[in-house]
């Protein structure tokens, strides 16, 4: 039987939603897709798209909200909201005529502590997700948010399931997700790496296996999603070796707002009374001042004063805090890939850029395949300022040719909407 599903990406600066129409044993279909981006860096935006058409193009969500009388939009929830609405309302969109045709909402939910597999939506799996609430506090707590509300006005019909960033990590070797601590505190609390942007990296593996010709589980990459919040995976025969994030989101490389790895001393000499609970902290969250810190001032945001990148890639040449973010992240970027090009044993069919800043930035490319250009990478300076179509998943930008040692520079439009669906639909008792 078909079935109507939308599936809901609540990022940190951003929520993606697509609608999809699935049958039993094939590829979903996507009908329509929208996102609210920029939420840390208002005026958000809304962009939509149907059957892969343009129909809103960066659009203030602002003028949206107040066509449709909706409350604003400043947060993932509001934006949820908005973005169904929107779907709801379109004349062109026959599939989705009411709430009612939903018959099942799969959900990112970014850390799903030891779940290895997507999990249906019970008062139990809520309270346990809520339980990690403090292990990722810029997601897990908004996306909850989320799914309270489709539990409160879409169910029935709909079934709601969670998908996890960090499932995709669960085949990281002991010796590299544990931490050099206390073994039996370390167990009883769960204080390990955990790693995150996991469906993202399922989506990218799959794609660029296919667009290289070669069995995922024969496929060796360094995979970058750099958005918000980036990270840097180690991908061995299909299987994440490594990651860059750990316990949280917050390690590894810098994002918007997060300072990523430090000293972990440098807190305390930060600020006093790190370890009080932040103003910011609610119901649902406990988060101490530390945390703030790390998570919400530090970043983009704390060294530039914005948390866009673009706005950082366009002006570095004639403002000197940008040209310093910038050039940090491009070091800290490719100081992962030497990392990880080591413990690939050099075996590496192709690097590879994600998320909205690494689909995006032909600039912050260049400059990351400049600095491992000892490793044998090497952009092609056309190809890489090249726009692609909506449509084109995987593209090339590295240099071809003579040089048979180069090694392959892709890019890839990742779609962590499609990879959640297709997740889904491996599971039985989802029909
Ligand atoms: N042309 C661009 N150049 C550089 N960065 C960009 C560009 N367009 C968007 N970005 C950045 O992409 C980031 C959002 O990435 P995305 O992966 O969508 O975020 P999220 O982490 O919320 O999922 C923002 O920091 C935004 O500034
Ligand atoms: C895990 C994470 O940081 O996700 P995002 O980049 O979507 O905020
Ligand atoms: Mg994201």
């Amino acid at each position: 039987m078909r079935k109507i599903i939308l599936a809901v990406n609540a990022g940190s600066s951003s929520v993606k939603v697509s609608i999809f129409a699935a049958e039993p044993d094939q590829f979903p279909v996507q009908l329509a897709e929208a996102q609210v981006s920029g939420l840390t860096s208002p005026p958000a935006k809304l962009k939509y798209l149907r059957n892969g058409e343009v129909i809103v193009n960066n659009r203030a969500a602002e003028e949206f909200s107040e066509e449709g009388g909706h409350k604003n939009v400043t947060d993932q929830n509001s934006a949820f909201n908005l973005i169904l609405s929107v779907f709801l309302s379109d004349p062109d969109l026959p599939d989705l005529p009411s709430r009612d045709s939903i018959s099942l909402v799969c959900h990112r939910i970014v850390h799903g502590g030891d779940y290895a597999r997507p999990q249906l939506i019970t008062d139990d799996t809520l309270h346990h997700l809520e339980d990690l609430a403090d292990l990722a506090p810029l997601h897990n707590a908004p996306a909850l948010e989320i799914v309270r509300w489709c539990i409160d006005e879409l169910s029935p019909p709909a079934k709601n399931i969670a998908c996890f960033d960090s499932q995709f990590h669960a085949t990281i070797p002991e010796h590299i997700r544990t931490y050099a601590i206390n073994p039996e505190v370390a167990r009883k609390k769960g204080l390990r790496k955990y790693g995150f942007h996991g469906i993202s990296y399922s989506f990218i593996t799959r794609a660029v296996a296919e667009y290289l010709g070669k069995d995922r589980d024969k496929v060796n990459m360094i995979a970058l999603h750099l958005g918000s919040g980036a990270s840097a995976c180690a991908i061995k025969a299909g299987k994440s070796w490594d990651t860059s994030m750990g316990l949280t989101p917050l390690a590894g490389l810098p994002g918007a707002t997060r300072s990523g790895t430090l000293d972990p001393s440098l807190v305390f000499h930060y600020t006093s009374n790190v370890s009080r609970l932040s103003h910011l902290s609610t119901s649902h969250l406990h988060l101490t001042r530390a945390e703030a810190i790390l998570n919400l001032d530090s970043g983009w945001k704390a060294l530039t004063g914005t948390t866009d990148f673009g706005t950082i890639t366009k002006n570095r040449d004639s403002n000197p805090s940008m040209r310093l973010a910038f050039d940090l992240f491009a070091n800290r970027v490719a100081n992962y890939i030497g990392s990880y090009y080591v413990a690939l044993e050099g075996k590496v069919d192709a690097l590879v850029f994600a998320g909205g800043i690494g689909e995006r930035s032909a600039e912050l490319r260049r400059e990351i395949v400049k600095l491992v250009g000892c490793l044998g990478f090497e952009i092609d300076e056309e190809r890489n300022e090249q726009i692609r179509e909506e449509g084109v998943v995987v593209w090339d930008v590295g240099k071809e040719g003579e040089n048979e040692k180069l090694k392959r520079v892709l890019v890839c439009r990742t779609d962590e909407q499609f990879e959640m669906v297709r997740m889904c639909m491996e599971e039985e008792g989802v029909w």
